[in-house]
């Protein structure tokens, strides 16, 4: 994947810090059985795994270019003094091509992570060429109930938009769309308020980038038989516990991959 262009269709992976190194190595070894060359798939498919097996992950994806390696988080500055901090200049160095930033889990107490803290952060990323994939996502699905998908409009609008402002020109970028309520879930948010907030913030995206490579995915305990009922209105999915099983990350690619 030439940096400076997106696959219409992306399915990724976050290994969060679910997994040891050896089972890191297992994982990503028997996805680039599933996905190696004669093996042709228009979908765009990355894995996040932790940093320190993120080297070897390289390695084990030398063959299999069409899978795209990407980094759970990064600092802003390349180098300094930032003990126990990771340089997006080395993520890029040993063959990151994706960070994700501004994930929930970054967000909430202990990180506390704020948009600006995120759009510095999606700065450095683009600097150093790779792509954001950026976390967006309301809180509450109590209040949802309540006020429809306006609160959800409301709160995530300014995480996009912090995003936007932050790069200049037509950069690609990716949104996972998170409802923080539907992280680490039993099921994923319904269809219906998934596609309703995703239209809304893409006619929010279209009036500020017109011309930006950007694409949309749906999070939040995602699983084979979610994409069937997003795909009209979604660019992907971005996958957490349930495609910590190979055959169930097989399916959801397939599933995307034949729609
Ligand atoms: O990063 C991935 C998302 O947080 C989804 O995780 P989950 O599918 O385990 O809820």
């Amino acid at each position: 994947m030439p940096s400076s262009t997106l696959p219409d269709r992306l399915v990724g992976v976050n290994l969060k810090m679910y997994f040891d190194a050896p089972s890191t190595t297992s994982y990503i070894t028997a996805i680039t059985k599933l996905f190696a060359p004669p093996a042709s798939i228009s979908t765009g498919v990355f894995i996040l795994p932790s940093y320190p097996c993120l080297a070897s992950a390289s390695d084990l994806l030398d063959m299999t270019p069409q899978i795209i390696l990407g980094a759970q988080n990064c600092h802003s500055e390349d180098s300094g003094a930032h003990t126990s901090e990771v340089s997006p200049l080395m993520l890029k160095q040993v063959g990151c091509r994706i960070v994700c930033l501004g994930h929930a889990e970054r967000r909430r107490a202990p990180f506390n992570e704020t948009d600006e803290v995120i759009a510095t952060k999606v700065k450095a990323v683009v600097r150093n060429g790779m792509i954001p994939l950026v976390c967006i996502g309301e809180k509450s699905q109590s209040r949802i109930m309540s006020e429809g998908v306006g609160l959800a409009i409301r709160e995530c609008s300014p995480q996009i938009l912090s995003v936007l402002r932050a790069v200049q020109g037509d950069v690609p970028i990716i949104f996972a769309y998170e409802p923080v309520w539907a992280i680490g879930a039993q099921e994923p948010a319904s269809a219906d308020h998934v596609l309703a907030v995703v239209q809304d913030l893409k006619d929010l995206v279209s009036t500020l980038h017109e011309r930006a490579e950007i694409r949309i995915l749906y999070g939040g305990s995602a699983k084979p038989g979610t994409w069937r009922t997003l795909k009209q209105g979604l660019d992907g999915l971005f996958l957490g516990r349930f495609a910590h099983d190979v055959g169930n990350f097989e399916r959801v690619v397939r599933e995307v991959e034949e729609s």
